[in-house]
């Protein structure tokens, strides 16, 4: 039985809610056990992953958390930054499944965060469990 780390960014509470419903669902469905912290927002989502990795203590992460665009250049910012933090972070062999939403508007964050609709929160933490398998692979 491995154990996943999910790092949820919790900008938006009821949106975050529906992500982690996905996303703990996916990971017992698969026998495995989770853990979840929080950080402020997607931004420091890469950084508590990166954290927590040095524990040794997690087999795969899933980061969780929702960007809806406003009206600066911030929304680039956030979204793109969070998501080259996660890839460097794949690309040092961690097994992670990014679940961070960024959007337009509510509604479309709603929709991929249901469990019953796009369940992306599911779909990051099947992403983090498939990593897991590749790593043990190769390194066996
Ligand atoms: N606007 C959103 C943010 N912004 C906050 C940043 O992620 C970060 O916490 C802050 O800049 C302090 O370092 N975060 C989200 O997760 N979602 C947003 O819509
Ligand atoms: C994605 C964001 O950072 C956004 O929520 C911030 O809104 P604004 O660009 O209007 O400051």
């Amino acid at each position: 039985m491995a154990k996943l780390l999910i790092v949820e960014a919790r900008f938006y509470d009821h949106l975050n809610d529906l992500l982690l419903d996905g996303a703990r669902t996916a990971i017992e469905e698969a026998g495995h056990k989770h853990e979840t912290i929080t950080v402020p927002g997607a931004l420091e989502v890469p950084g508590a992953i990166a954290m927590a990795a040095e524990s040794g203590r997690y087999d795969g992460f899933v980061a969780l958390g929702v960007v809806i665009r406003g009206e600066t250049y911030h929304f680039e910012v956030v979204s793109n930054e969070s998501a080259r933090g996660l890839m460097a972070l794949s690309m040092d062999s961690l097994a992670i499944g990014n679940g961070i939403l960024t959007v337009e508007n509510e509604a479309q964050a709603l929709t991929r965060a249901r469990r019953t609709e796009k369940d992306k929160g599911g779909e990051a933490a099947k992403a983090a469990l498939r990593m897991m398998e590749l790593r043990e692979k190769f390194a066996g």
